[in-house]
């Protein structure tokens, strides 16, 4: 068997090993749930950008730009951090440059691992499929609000844990408190996050779509794999 073990927000990376693992990154409010919706809309694309300005450079590149800090549009920026902005296809064959408050950092600390991997419920089913082939072992990195622990990436890595639990054991306290917590929760995923912390800041911004398009399972067949810089689909 596998293992499988959680970090809870990228101030505590250095703890873990990084070498030889599939890393999946979770930001499920929004910014990997964004970027599975730019993937499957048409996006060729996506670099990420832990850093504002030079992500706003990228601008003269041709890519579209998206930046968001505190929930917020940045300024003189494309888009934002909202899935709902990418559907129906709206930028499909562009190349999009994006920076978030917490996501697009998470993946930045990620480097050193053998693969990375984008999470998000709406991809669950077929990110499952793909680890299951490598036969590697997985980190899930939660992306947390500003460093802390959240709720929404810490059940989408039960969610993970529990579904690959056939090839992969849950090697650390983490991920068999979050396959246990999945486990009660999962069936009512929505009316238990909406007491989230995360989930009432971003209410606040009058973004509920975003919020049940982050909060669906399964809509997609395809895999969000970070290659040096860069973000692309794997369809399976
Ligand atoms: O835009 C988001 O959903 C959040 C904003 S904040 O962390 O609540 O300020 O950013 P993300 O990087 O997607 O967590």
């Amino acid at each position: 068997m596998n293992q499988l073990e959680v970090c809870f927000s990228p101030e505590l990376i250095h703890l873990h090993e990084l070498e030889g693992k599939i890393v999946v990154v979770v930001d499920i409010f929004r910014a990997t749930s964004t970027m599975v919706a730019a993937l499957a809309n048409g996006i060729e694309e996506i670099e990420t950008f832990a850093d504002l300005e030079t992500c706003r450079t990228m601008k003269q590149k041709g890519y579209l730009i998206a930046g968001e800090r505190n929930g917020q549009t940045v300024e003189g920026f494309d888009l934002g951090n909202s899935p709902v902005a990418l559907l129906d296809n709206s930028f499909s064959g562009q190349k999009l440059a994006m920076t978030t408050t917490n996501g697009t950092l998470a993946i930045s600390k990620s480097e050193g691992a053998s693969e990375i991997l984008i999470g998000a419920f709406p991809n669950l089913s077929a990110t499952v499929k793909y680890i299951q082939n490598q036969k590697k072992d997985v980190l899930i990195h939660c992306a947390g609000w500003k460093g802390r622990f959240n709720l929404e990436d810490s059940l989408y890595a039960g969610a993970l844990a529990k579904a690959l639990e056939s090839t992969h054991e849950s090697s650390d306290d983490g991920a068999m408190a979050m396959k246990s917590l999945f486990e009660k929760e999962g069936h009512q995923l929505k009316k238990y996050l909406s007491q989230a912390s995360h989930a009432k800041r971003l209410q606040n911004h009058g973004i509920e779509k975003d919020i049940d398009f982050c909060l669906t399972f399964d809509l997609y067949e395809l895999v969000g794999k970070v290659e040096g810089q860069v973000l692309r689909a794997i369809f399976l």
